[in-house]
């Protein structure tokens, strides 16, 4: 079984529409994972960021440290190489973790003052809560040019994002933009694009959400005599689905393999191995749980380049959502309100 590559191009086609949504359709029901090909994205957008890479993971050990997630409430700046583990084994990996730049809003311990932004903006809202912690700014390297990048990239998928999840709704044949109020767009001329939704006055109102946007490195293995088999294999990043966030728009910068699918019948792993000018598309827990599993959060992984080869790079984007969203809020607009996606899929 190979992944579905669809060409994004016919989305502007009247004539190849149809099947693009078809296409789009049976990958969101049957695997959950699919590429997207000419998704509007300059090369160069990405070519910038990408570029950086070497040089950020390069930086000395002492900045590294100085931008360690330990700092950051929000748990955004470096986790050293094995620091992380999947199923208690440790993911042979380092990261650098950045998400969309916003103010703290956080009320509690610590926080600025009940119902005001750090910006000294008051709507009213209740940030108290905990988790309001996990918003809040990057701690940005001293890199040249590298904010500025990343800045660009971020804006850029954020749209392709927004895009692609109208996509979505044309292909569940739910009204363009129901959606929408998840990524804090409260009318439909709020959004990017022409969202068309009927009625949003009764629909609860959410800050835009953040976005977290990892800089992945996977070092080479070492060459290892080791007999035990689970060495045969270095964990890049062990099983898992994705937990933060609705889409995952991931970037495999160079071209080194690693990623893998597992199949809808859970036997195999399915390679998924970098093709220049594409994403990776997948869902994360979140869509699962608001399409009652119609749509599925695969489960995936990444081997570790073997000895001699050179780093591994991606950059996973997690499509944020509002961190006070319920799966009850979620659901409603996947089902009873425009149509029942858990219907669709079955
Ligand atoms: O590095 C990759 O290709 C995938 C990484 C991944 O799945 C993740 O960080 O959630
Ligand atoms: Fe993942």
């Amino acid at each position: 079984m190979d992944l579905p590559i669809l060409d994004l191009s016919a989305a502007n086609d009247l004539t190849r529409k149809p099947e693009l949504l078809r296409q789009l359709r049976r990958a969101l029901f049957d695997i959950g994972f699919l590429y997207i090909i000419n998704h509007g994205i300059l090369p160069s957008t990405i070519d910038q960021l990408t570029d950086l890479l070497p040089s950020l993971f390069a930086l000395p050990d002492e900045d590294k440290a100085n931008l360690s997630k330990l700092n950051s409430p929000h748990f955004l700046g470096y986790s050293g190489y094995a620091e992380e583990t999947t199923l208690g084994k440790q993911d042979l990996r380092e990261q650098f973790d950045f998400a969309t730049e916003l103010p703290v809003v956080y009320s509690g311990s610590g926080g600025p003052t009940n119902g005001h932004l750090a910006n000294g903006s008051s709507n009213g809202q209740d940030f108290s809560q905990l988790y309001w912690r996990l918003r809040g700014p990057n701690q940005w390297p001293n890199l040249a040019g590298f904010k500025e990048a990343f800045t660009t990239y971020h804006n850029a998928v954020q749209e392709l994002a927004y895009r692609f999840v109208h996509l979505i709704e044309e292909a569940f044949e739910i009204p363009i933009g129901t959606f929408d109020h998840f990524f804090g767009f409260h009318q439909p001329h709020d959004s990017p694009m022409e969202g068309n939704r009927p009625d949003n006055n009764d629909l609860p109102t959410f800050l835009p959400p953040q976005h977290r946007i990892n800089h992945l490195r996977y070092p080479p293995s070492p060459p290892n005599p080791d007999t035990d088999r689970s060495q045969v294999q270095p964990q890049g990043v062990g099983p898992h689905k994705d937990s933060s966030g609705w889409l995952t728009f991931l970037l495999q910068a160079g071209n080194n393999p690693g990623l893998e699918v597992l199949s809808p019948n859970n036997r195999e792993w399915i390679p998924a191995p970098p093709i220049p000018g594409t994403f990776v598309v997948n869902f994360g827990n979140a869509f699962e749980a608001a399409t009652e599993g119609a749509v599925r959060a695969t489960t995936h992984r990444v081997i570790a380049p073997g000895p001699g080869r050179g780093d591994r790079y991606s950059i996973p984007f997690f499509q944020g959502l509002p961190l006070d969203m319920t799966v009850e809020e979620g659901r409603a607009n996947c089902g009873s309100g425009y149509g029942v996606i858990g219907m669709l899929g079955s």
